[in-house]
C-alpha cells in the first residue's frame, strides 16, 4: 500500500544492523537530527534490531560520542531516546521476524501505519533478512519501504541476483538503493546548475568543454578496514557508485521535468551511451608507507595486518570514459579516487578548450569550472581579466561562490538527514533505480574482471602524496590541463 506519505499517522523506523558500526556512527546521529528538527512524523517510533544481546542503554552508550547535542537540546535528546526501542533477533529465523512485528504492531494505532526498515547489515546476510521482512514485517495498513547500502553486488551477475531477489519481494518504488553522494548539496545543485542557467547550457558540449575531472580523496587508508576493501577495492567502493552518479548528473540531457523517474531516465541513458571500460584507459595505484622523515609514520596497504600478503587490490584509480552522444563525442571524463592521500577532496572540474583565434599570444589560460564537493562547499569559475591598474597584463582570477561566505547563516544539512526524510515523504529523486545500477556494472565488470584475472599490479604511492606520480601524466594524455600559475587570493573577511 503506497502512497501514504501523510505525516500525521504513525511511522515505525526500523534499523536493522543496529550494533554495527553504520549504526552508531552515521544512522543514530542522523535520525536525532531529524527529530532534533521536527522533520519527521510526530509519531515516529524508532526500533534498532540486531543479533547482540543489549540494552537501549548499550546504543545510547555506543553512539554517544557520534551525536552532536547543542546546549538546551539536552530535554529533546531525552525524548527521542524514549522514542527508542531495541529488539534483540536473529537475521535468518522467520520467528524472530514475527516477534519483531508484534512489536511494531504496539505502537501503530489508527487505520493507517507505515514501515521504512534500514538495512545496515553485511551483504551475506541481506537476502535472509529482506526474505523476513516481507514474509513477517511487511505493513498491513500502510507503506513499507526499504532502505539498502551498497555493496550492490560486486559484479554485473551478483549486482543481478540481488536485484532480481529484491524485485521477487518488493515493488521498485518501495526500494531506497543509498547512494550517500546524491544527498550531497552540491551533487544535488548539479541539476540546477546546468538547468536553471542559460550561461552554461550553451557551451556543455564537445565543442567548449576539453575534459572534465570527477575527483575524490580521502587523507587516510584502510585502516583496519582491510578485510572488507580488499575483497573490493576502490573502483567499487568509490568509483563504481559515487564517481559514475556525479557524471551522469553533470553529463545528462534536461529531464522532461523534475518527476524522480525522468531524472532517472536521463541519468540511464547518458550510462548506456558508454561502453564498458579498456583496460588501457585505467591506470591503478596502491599505497606504501611513507619514509623515515616524512612526517608522522604510517603504514602501507600491505602492512595493514587486516589485507592478504600480496594483495593487488587498488587504493587509488583513474579511469577515463568516454560517452558517443553527439554532446560529448570524444571528451574525457576522467574519475579519479584514492586512499592515503594529502587531503580530503570531492570535487568537479569542468575545463574548457583553449580560446580559438587567441591574441594573447598563449598567455590566455583555459577557463575551468570547480564545483567543490567537500570539504567546504565552492563553486567557482577561473577565467583571464585584465589585471587592474595600467598595465594591459592578463591576469588569472575567478568568480566565486564559497557558501561559508555566501550562505554564512545556513547550515548545510549532511547527505543522510536528506536522503533519509526523502525515504519519509517518498521521493526517489536522489535514490538509484535498478537500472542505472545495471548500466553502472555493465560499464565497470568487465575492466574488472580482467585487473583481476591479470593480476595487474597496482603502482606505488606514498600515503600523504597525491597518488602515483604517473597519474599526472595520464590526465595530461586526457587533455586535462594543469598549468600550475593559478593564484587563489583568498577574500578576506569584510
Ligand atoms: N571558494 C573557494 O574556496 C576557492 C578556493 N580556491 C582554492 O585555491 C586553491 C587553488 O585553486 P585550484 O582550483 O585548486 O587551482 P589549481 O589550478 O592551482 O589546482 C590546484 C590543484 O591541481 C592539482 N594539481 C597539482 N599539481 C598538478 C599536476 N602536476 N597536474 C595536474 N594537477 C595538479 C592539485 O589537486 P590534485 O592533487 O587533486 O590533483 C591541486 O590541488 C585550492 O586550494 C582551492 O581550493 C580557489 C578558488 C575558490
Ligand atoms: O562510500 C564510501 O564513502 C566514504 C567517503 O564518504 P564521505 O561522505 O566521507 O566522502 C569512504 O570512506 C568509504 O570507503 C566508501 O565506502
Amino acid at each position: 500500500m503506497e502512497n501514504k506519505t501523510d505525516f500525521q499517522y504513525p511511522h515505525t523506523f526500523v534499523l536493522l544492523g543496529a550494533s554495527g558500526d553504520l549504526a552508531k556512527k552515521k544512522i543514530y546521529p542522523t535520525i536525532w537530527y531529524l527529530y532534533r528538527d521536527n522533520l519527521l512524523p510526530k509519531n515516529t517510533k524508532f526500533i534498532g534490531y540486531a543479533r547482540t544481546k543489549q540494552s537501549l542503554e548499550d546504543i545510547k552508550e555506543k553512539s554517544k560520542k557520534y551525536i552532536k547535542v547543542r546546549p538546551g537540546e539536552e530535554k529533546k535528546l531525552e525524548e527521542f531516546w524514549k522514542a527508542n526501542d531495541y529488539v534483540t533477533g536473529s537475521y535468518d529465523k522467520r520467528t524472530d521476524y514475527e516477534l519483531l512485528n508484534q512489536h511494531i504492531s504496539k505502537f501503530e494505532k489508527g487505520p493507517t501505519a507505515n514501515r521504512i526498515f534500514y538495512l545496515a547489515v553485511p551483504p551475506t546476510v541481506f537476502e535472509d533478512v529482506t526474505v523476513n521482512i516481507r514474509n513477517a514485517c511487511i505493513a498491513i495498513k500502510g507503506y513499507t519501504r526499504v532502505i539498502i547500502e551498497k555493496p550492490f553486488g560486486r559484479d554485473d551477475e551478483s549486482s543481478d541476483k540481488l536485484s532480481s531477489h529484491l524485485a521477487s519481494l518488493f515493488k521498485e518504488e518501495q526500494i531506497y538503493r543509498i547512494d550517500h553522494y546524491l544527498g550531497k548539496e552540491m551533487v544535488q545543485n548539479l541539476l540546477t546548475l546546468r538547468f536553471a542557467n542559460q550561461i552554461f547550457s550553451p557551451s556543455w558540449n564537445r565543442e567548449n568543454i576539453a575534459s572534465v575531472l570527477i575527483s575524490f580523496k580521502e587523507p587516510f587508508g584502510t585502516e583496519g578496514r582491510g578485510g572488507y576493501f580488499d575483497s573490493f577495492g576502490i573502483i567499487r567502493d568509490v568509483m563504481q557508485n559515487h564517481l559514475l552518479q556525479i557524471l551522469s548528473l553533470v553529463a545528462m540531457e534536461k529531464p522532461v521535468t523534475l518527476n524522480p523517474n525522468d531524472i532517472r531516465d536521463e541519468k540511464v541513458k547518458v550510462l548506456r551511451h558508454i561502453k564498458p571500460i579498456q583496460l588501457e584507459n585505467v591506470l591503478v595505484g596502491q599505497y606504501v608507507g611513507n619514509p623515515n622523515g616524512q612526517g608522522e609514520e604510517k603504514l602501507g596497504y600491505l602492512d595493514d595486518p587486516t589485507v592478504p600478503k600480496g594483495s593487488v587490490t587498488p587504493t587509488y584509480a583513474i579511469t577515463v570514459l568516454y560517452i558517443d552522444n553527439s554532446r560529448w563525442q570524444g571528451v574525457p571524463f576522467i574519475l579519479r579516487c584514492g586512499k592515503a592521500l594529502n587531503e580530503r577532496k570531492a570535487e568537479v572540474r569542468v575545463q574548457y578548450k583553449n580560446v580559438p583565434g587567441d591574441i594573447f599570444e598563449g598567455h590566455a589560460k583555459r577557463n575551468e569550472l570547480v564545483i567543490r564537493v567537500q570539504p567546504g562547499e565552492a563553486l567557482y569559475l577561473k577565467l583571464m581579466s585584465k589585471s587592474p591598474g595600467m598595465k594591459f597584463d592578463l591576469l588569472e582570477t575567478e568568480l566565486d561562490l564559497t557558501y561559508s561566505v555566501r550562505y554564512k547563516e545556513t547550515d548545510v544539512p549532511d547527505a543522510y538527514e536528506r536522503l533519509i526524510l526523502d525515504v519519509f515523504t517518498g521521493t526517489q529523486m536522489h535514490f538509484v533505480r535498478n537500472d542505472e545500477l545495471k548500466e553502472a556494472w555493465r560499464i565497470f565488470t568487465p575492466v574488472l574482471k580482467e585487473l583481476e584475472e591479470k593480476h595487474i599490479k597496482p603502482l606505488s604511492y606514498v600515503y600523504g602524496s597525491r597518488g602515483p606520480p604517473e597519474a599526472d601524466a595520464k590526465l595530461a594524455e586526457c587533455d586535462f590541463k594543469y598549468s600550475g600559475s593559478y593564484k587563489w587570493q583568498k577574500p578576506t573577511p569584510s
